[in-house]
């Protein structure tokens, strides 16, 4: 996996000696807790569904989860849980349930709506996040380049496959154009109608590689996806055009891939609701974050100031201004997020003020006058 800097998304994959084997999980007087370390395949209220890491293609079994649907991390908070989790179980009832989240390697996230200072994490353990946008129409290079900051921010490593190249007659040529705004990311151009350019991609579904595939609708995500595996394991739009819906095939979430890869196909992330941050900006935007260390000023914002290296390098042409363009937009919209978070936290630490000071006149003090 590639590091992503100052992300604080993805929390650090803990020693191996600090990792809970199956020894772990805690023995149970009915003898009937699941041993070994499960994976989430499925999240649902009050109970998540679950495949044991070293057989996930077992039919998935049901834990319980704890009233407010969240489970303790290993630095000790508590964090809803998520598609692609790993948990230990113990069997208190007659019911498995989930007694630890593992440490994340990486964390999707959406920006809740609600007025919590939570994300919403879509899913977690994702180590490649696939990008995939179409060749035909022409590719939407701002939103591959919004998709991959997105996906570097989750600490999983974004792959761009660019598809229809049947459909384009210079295929190769796209590719290097779209590869020009992907520093650092493998670029790949695929037919899947012609079966060309696919074998890269089949390449990253190594077993135990846990993949998700974002893009725009009508993107070929479904077509590739379900090529890749060899069966339908991605509704295609063909497939709910006759009515069928999109998880006709499985009720799971974290669906087993041929060769041991597994597929994240959760509601909303094929989508783009997801948030970028500053850290994950500068490796999307390597290439202006590079420039950007030969400014006179430090906080240089790149508008209108004197020395700045970014404006002189779009001047000279070694920049493209719609990369430039590209980099403010998402910049404001991290900075817009991470004020919006501030703001969030603030009014939490505020509610928490007031209750204190609400039990505070409530407890017993000096009789009235
Ligand atoms: N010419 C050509 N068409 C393709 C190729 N791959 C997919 N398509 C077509 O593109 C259309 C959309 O494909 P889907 O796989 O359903 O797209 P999707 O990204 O999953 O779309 P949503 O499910 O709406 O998110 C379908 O009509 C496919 O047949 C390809 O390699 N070449
Ligand atoms: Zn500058």
């Amino acid at each position: 996996m590639q590091p992503v800097p100052s992300s604080p998304a993805p929390a650090a994959e803990p020693a191996p000696a600090a990792e809970p084997g199956p020894d772990a999980v805690p023995a149970v007087p009915s003898g009937a807790a699941p041993a070994g370390v499960h994976l989430v395949v499925r999240v649902d209220r009050g109970a998540v569904l679950v495949v044991p890491v070293d057989d996930v293609t077992s039919e998935p079994r049901r834990a319980v989860v704890d009233r407010d649907g969240a489970a303790p991390l290993p630095d000790g908070t508590r964090s809803p849980l998520a598609v692609g989790d790993r948990v230990d179980l113990a069997t208190t009832g007659h019911e498995p349930h989930v007694q630890a989240v593992h440490a994340r390697r990486s964390v999707l996230v959406r920006d809740s709506a609600g007025r919590t200072s939570h994300e919403q994490v879509l899913a977690a353990g994702v180590d490649v996040v696939l990008v995939v946008e179409h060749l035909d129409p022409d590719p939407d290079l701002g939103r591959v380049e919004r998709l991959l900051t997105l996906a570097w921010r989750s600490g999983a490593r974004p792959v761009v496959v660019l598809t229809k190249a049947d459909a384009v007659p210079d295929p190769a040529g796209m590719r290097q154009d779209v590869a020009a705004v992907a520093p650092g990311v493998d670029v790949h151009a695929v037919s899947v109608q012609e079966g060309t350019g696919l074998e890269p991609v089949r390449d990253l579904l190594a077993p135990g590689v846990v993949l998700v595939v974002v893009g725009p609708s009508g993107a070929g995500k479904s077509t590739l996806v379900n090529a890749l595996a060899g069966a339908p394991v991605m509704a295609t739009s063909q497939v709910r055009a006759d009515g069928r819906g999109r998880h006709t095939t499985t009720h799971r979430e974290l669906v087993p891939l041929a060769g041991g890869a597994m597929l994240v196909d959760t509601p909303g992330i094929r989508g783009v609701g997801l948030v970028a941050d500053a850290g994950a900006l500068d490796v999307a935007f390597s290439d202006v974050a590079g420039l950007a260390q030969r400014c006179r000023f430090a906080d240089c914002a790149h508008d209108a100031e004197p020395g700045c290296a970014v404006l002189a390098a779009v001047e000279a042409g070694d920049l493209p201004a719609r990369r430039l363009d590209s980099w403010r937009r998402l910049e404001r919209e991290a900075a817009h997020h991470a004020r919006r978070a501030d703001a969030r936290l603030a009014a939490l630490e505020h509610a928490r003020v007031r209750r204190v000071q609400r039990a505070r006149r409530r407890s017993p003090g000096p009789p009235r006058a």
